[in-house]
């Protein structure tokens, strides 16, 4: 059977996906949301020329033969009270960061430059180029300007960027609601007692957390037996939810146990596929069900996690209105790989700079299991289907794992 290559499946994923519509949040509670529209600024910033230093507002002229040159000064400007008069020549007004800088001046002596003289004079020690030390009123931007795109996930820079615009709402997409059900008879939850035969679910807890990174709300389904009629329950809750998108984890294999693609086609799921040519990940099952798209994720832990970094998170970001760009980059090889098969093979590897670009080394093991090596992991090799054995030092592609 020829498998799903990886790109037809995300295609077929994101096919028909409508963006959430948009809503009004306080800025406060904008951390994590994804901007609905451009954001344009309601005001210029800085909106008058500041001083970057502490220090004297002065005239660039008297500072350029600076030693004995003395300076009466004439007032004082602070942020939020600003100096009123104008600085003439051989005058000098003391001036704080952020305090609007005077008429009649044109540069900032740094008072380290300065020394202070009884008779309410100073010396300038240094000459000091004209401008220096001055923000010119909207060197961040200004009015109107568009300071942030739409689609923008909206991090610390962004939501105080955001404030400084102006903007005490922001609009952002509706989150999108990510249902997860964990299957299997053997998992119990971190912190439960395991049986002799039992493993600590650990895939939900990941993919939530990678959901919610990228601005998803996460409903948790629990941990749910190899049983038909409790995954057939588990799906009717998500759905129930308004989830837009069940993710499950397990049971998607070929064993006389993996129920849960019956399960859902029983729920009434229309199958869009089932197996890609991908490693791990060659079980990943994708269908709809009413408006909820399900994503059918293999049990094994680090199969399941690249998945869903593969396909969760541009579906998550779709649905929020933004576009998911994978961090492809070149590197090269620190040690040799075996020629690929049909499948296309994520390789675990750490990728660090070398002298002449960047150096991806394989970890050896590479079982799908194994979580300690995704963790350690800050790159996975793409290696095409038919991939040729590469030798160190051969050029390779690198997925950066944010
Ligand atoms: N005869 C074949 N056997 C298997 C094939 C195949 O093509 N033919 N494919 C293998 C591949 S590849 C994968 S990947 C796995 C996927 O299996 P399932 O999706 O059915 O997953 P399970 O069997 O339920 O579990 C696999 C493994 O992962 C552990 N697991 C499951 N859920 C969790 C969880 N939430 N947290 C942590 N660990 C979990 C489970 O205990 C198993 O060890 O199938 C191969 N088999
Ligand atoms: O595809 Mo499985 O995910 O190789 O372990």
């Amino acid at each position: 059977m020829t498998l799903l290559p990886v790109d037809q499946a995300l295609e077929r994923i994101l096919d028909g996906v409508k963006a959430l519509p948009g809503e009004s949040v306080r800025i406060e509670d904008a951390g994590g949301r994804v901007l609905a529209n451009p954001l344009s600024a309601m005001r210029t910033q800085p909106p008058f020329h500041a001083s970057a230093m502490d220090g004297y507002a002065v005239r660039a002229e008297d500072v350029q033969t600076p030693r004995g040159l003395r300076l009466r000064v004439i007032g004082e400007s602070a942020a939020g009270n600003r100096f009123h008069g104008v600085v003439g020549i051989g005058e000098a007004v003391r001036i704080f960061t952020g305090a609007p800088v005077p008429e009649g001046a044109d540069t900032i002596l740094i008072q380290e430059n300065a020394t202070s003289l009884d008779d309410g004079f100073i010396e300038a020690t240094s000459s000091v180029a004209i401008g220096r030390h001055i923000r010119k009123a909207g060197l961040d931007f200004h009015d109107g300007d568009v300071v942030l795109e739409q689609g923008r996930l909206l991090g610390p820079a962004g939501i105080g960027l955001a404030a400084a615009a102006g903007h005490a709402h922001l609009s952002v997409t509706e989150r999108p609601l990510v249902a997860i059900i964990a299957t299997g008879d053997e998992l119990v939850r971190p912190g439960e007692t395991c049986g002799p035969d039992q493993i600590v679910a650990s895939n939900g807890f990941a993919i939530g957390a990678l959901a919610k990174n990228d601005g998803a709300r996460v409903l948790d389904l629990g941990i749910v037996n190899d049983n038909s009629a409790a995954i057939s329950a588990a799906v009717r809750k998500a759905a129930d939810a308004g989830a837009h998108v069940l993710v499950t984890l397990g049971g998607a294999s070929v064993g006389a146990r993996d129920l849960v693609r019956q399960a859902l086609l029983e729920a009434g799921m229309s199958l869009d596929f089932w197996k890609i040519a991908m490693r791990p990940g060659k079980p990943l099952m994708f269908g709809r069900l009413g408006e909820m798209r399900v994503l059918g994720l293999p049990g094994n832990p680090v199969s399941s996690l690249v998945c869903a970094q593969l396909f969760l998170r541009p579906l998550v970001a779709r649905l929020g209105q933004r576009n998911h760009t994978p961090d492809l980059r070149a590197a090269v090889l620190a040690t040799p790989l075996r020629e690929n098969d049909e499948r296309r093979d994520y390789i675990r590897a750490s990728v660090a700079a070398g002298p002449e670009g960047l150096i991806a080394t394989p970890f050896p093991l590479q079982d799908s299991s194994m979580l300690t090596t995704l963790a350690a992991a800050n790159a996975l090799i793409v290696r095409e289907p038919g991939a040729p054995a590469a030798e160190p030092g051969s050029r390779c592609r690198v997925l950066m794992l944010g």
